[in-house]
């Protein structure tokens, strides 16, 4: 349907870079695991039609027996992933029929409904978005001895994270060209630019967190808090 919109949250890593046995998409926060609170933000968008989840395949179960005790109602399906982000992005897209795609990794919770709808409608301006924040640090690029060999401008370097919104009829013939030719992207912009495409970056919030160290754990019950402390 014209003008439709579908999501795929990418939940299916192992979190290596978190260092605990539960995979940290699962790991509590204010009393839910994370991924309930990213799906939630999602579940609540009125004009979203679909909704698909994609994990562990050890995880399907749970996930499904989550999704039915918090009453994720849009969640449409809820599937493995692969080996690599990418795969599991391509999995998931494979599951909707909606006009647009929005993919979020899991491990994003503190997305808001304002940063989500700013990037649909920018992608319906110019065709792709991705959520993004101007970097505040000056960034080096470094050789394999740790040499510095460049400092790229700094005014023209953005943090990327997601939501990234593309319309499934360009993203997924992209990603089949990718799987041939063996190109691999860490984030879906990074394909479609390879392709040739135009994406716009909408500035989002430093809050929009992915939580991948032990040190974001405290920054994540931190943020939640105030959040908590937030509601009306
Ligand atoms: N094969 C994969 C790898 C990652 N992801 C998801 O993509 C998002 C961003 O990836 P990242 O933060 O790197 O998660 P992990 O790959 O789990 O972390 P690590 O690299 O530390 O193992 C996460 O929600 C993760 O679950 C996924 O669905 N499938
Ligand atoms: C997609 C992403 O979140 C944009 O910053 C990032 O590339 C994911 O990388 P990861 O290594 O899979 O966490």
């Amino acid at each position: 349907m014209k003008n439709s919109f579908g999501a795929v949250i990418v939940a299916a890593g192992k979190g290596t870079r978190m260092g605990t046995r539960e995979s940290k998409q699962y790991l509590a926060l204010g009393g839910k695991p994370i991924i309930i609170h990213t799906l939630s933000v999602f579940n609540r968008l009125p004009w979203l039609q679909e909704l698909v989840l994609v994990t562990g395949a050890q995880d399907v179960p749970r996930c499904k027996s989550w999704v039915e005790e918090y009453g994720l109602d849009k969640v449409t399906a809820v599937i493995p992933g692969g080996n690599e982000r990418q795969h599991s992005v391509f999995q998931g897209m494979k599951q909707l029929s909606s006009e647009w795609v929005m993919i979020h990794d899991g491990v994003r919770p503190f997305i808001t409904p304002e940063e989500i709808e700013a990037c649909r409608d920018a992608a319906m301006e110019v065709g792709a978005s991705v959520l993004g924040v101007p970097v505040k640090d000056t960034i080096k690029q470094v050789n394999g001895q740790g040499l510095i060999t460049g400092t790229p401008d700094r005014q023209s370097l953005w943090a990327a994270a997601t939501p990234q919104t593309f319309r499934l009829s360009e993203l997924l013939p992209v990603h089949e060209k990718a799987a041939s030719e063996g190109f691999t992207g860490t984030d879906d912009a990074m394909l479609m630019e390879w392709a040739g495409y135009p994406v716009k970056v909408v500035e989002g919030k430093y809050s929009n967190i992915k939580i991948t160290t032990p040190e974001d754990l405290e920054y994540a019950a931190f943020l939640q808090k105030r959040k908590g402390e937030n509601v009306e």
